[in-house]
């Protein structure tokens, strides 16, 4: 059985932090607190009486202490919310789901002691489709880290890397992935008005042949490779097509800038 969720202050409740937090509610979070600008509108759409919704830390009510502090704030806003925490929250622990921002810049804000967990999730959360990689120093406990899986496996996969450095891959690949994914949809839908075919037909001709084909990846025994040569008859027509893609200056070199770009943008944010 799946361990009990903490209960939480989830500091920032936009688009990744609302996705994981409507899975929390759907997997029995205790009573919890969420601090967000955005008060009155996710007080309506999580019409929940058991949460808090606060639209600052400085109005979270005297009695309640929360086992985990969730930081879902863009990196630039980290430091202006770590540093306003009253000091009684000081020393919960904080998962951040921050891109780039490190354990050491996320540590200035805090106490030399608050233990720190990094999570990189990815907006299929919202569905429990999600892909969480989390990162913790050496010495962080396994009930908190216990809790942390227990809180991401709620919304997906949940994997632990043991070095803070590939936080900017998994960023780039799964944390960043679903837009590329939806940036290939987009481009399909595009080129399908090239041949007449009507709007409704190709949105559902993307949409299943990406779910479908996402899904057989997952579940077969088969490589991506030995799945895409099932699909692709000597000279036949997905050869002809990937004789475009697979041309080096084509999707390989391609989707190696994309991953290098995103990257190093991970690493700038730590600034
Ligand atoms: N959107 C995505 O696909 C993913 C985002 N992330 C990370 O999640 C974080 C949030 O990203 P999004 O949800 O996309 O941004 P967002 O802009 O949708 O959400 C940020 C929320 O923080 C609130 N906020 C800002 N300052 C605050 C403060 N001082 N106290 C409380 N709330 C405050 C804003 O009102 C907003 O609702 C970022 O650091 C990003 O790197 C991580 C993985 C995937
Ligand atoms: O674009 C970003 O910076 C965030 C991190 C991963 C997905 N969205």
């Amino acid at each position: 059985m799946q361990n009990p969720l903490p209960s939480l202050m989830l500091i920032g409740c936009g688009k990744m932090g609302g996705a994981l937090f409507s899975r929390w509610v759907e997997n029995a979070l205790p009573p919890s607190a969420v601090v967000d600008h955005h008060k009155e509108e996710l007080t309506q759409k999580f019409s929940s009486t058991q949460h808090i919704f606060s639209a600052s830390v400085k109005e979270i009510p005297d009695h309640f202490t929360p086992q985990m502090i969730i930081l879902a704030v863009k990196p630039a806003k980290a430091m202006e919310a770590l540093t306003s925490l009253p000091n009684r929250f000081k020393n919960s622990p904080v998962i951040s789901i921050l891109a780039g921002k490190t354990v050491a810049y996320l540590r200035a804000g805090l106490t030399p002691t608050t233990p720190i967990i990094r999570v990189m999730p990815n907006t299929p959360s919202l569905i429990g489709a999600g892909m969480s990689v989390a990162y913790a120093e050496a010495n962080i406990s396994d009930p908190i880290k216990a809790a942390c899986a227990a809180l991401f496996e709620c919304a997906g996969e949940f994997a632990w890397v043991e070095h803070e450095d590939l936080m900017h891959a998994v960023t780039a690949l799964s944390g960043s992935g679903p837009a590329y994914i939806f940036y290939l949809a987009e481009l399909l839908l595009t080129i399908a008005k090239n041949y007449k075919l009507p709007q409704p037909l190709a949105n559902r001709l993307v949409t299943q042949t990406l779910y479908g084909s996402s899904l057989l990846l997952k579940t077969s025994a088969l490589t991506p490779e030995e799945l895409r040569q099932q699909v692709t008859s000597p000279q036949g027509t997905t050869a002809a097509a990937l004789s475009v893609l697979m041309q080096p200056s084509a999707w390989p070199e391609t989707l190696e800038r994309a991953l290098q770009a995103a990257c190093e943008r991970s690493r700038e944010l730590n600034q």
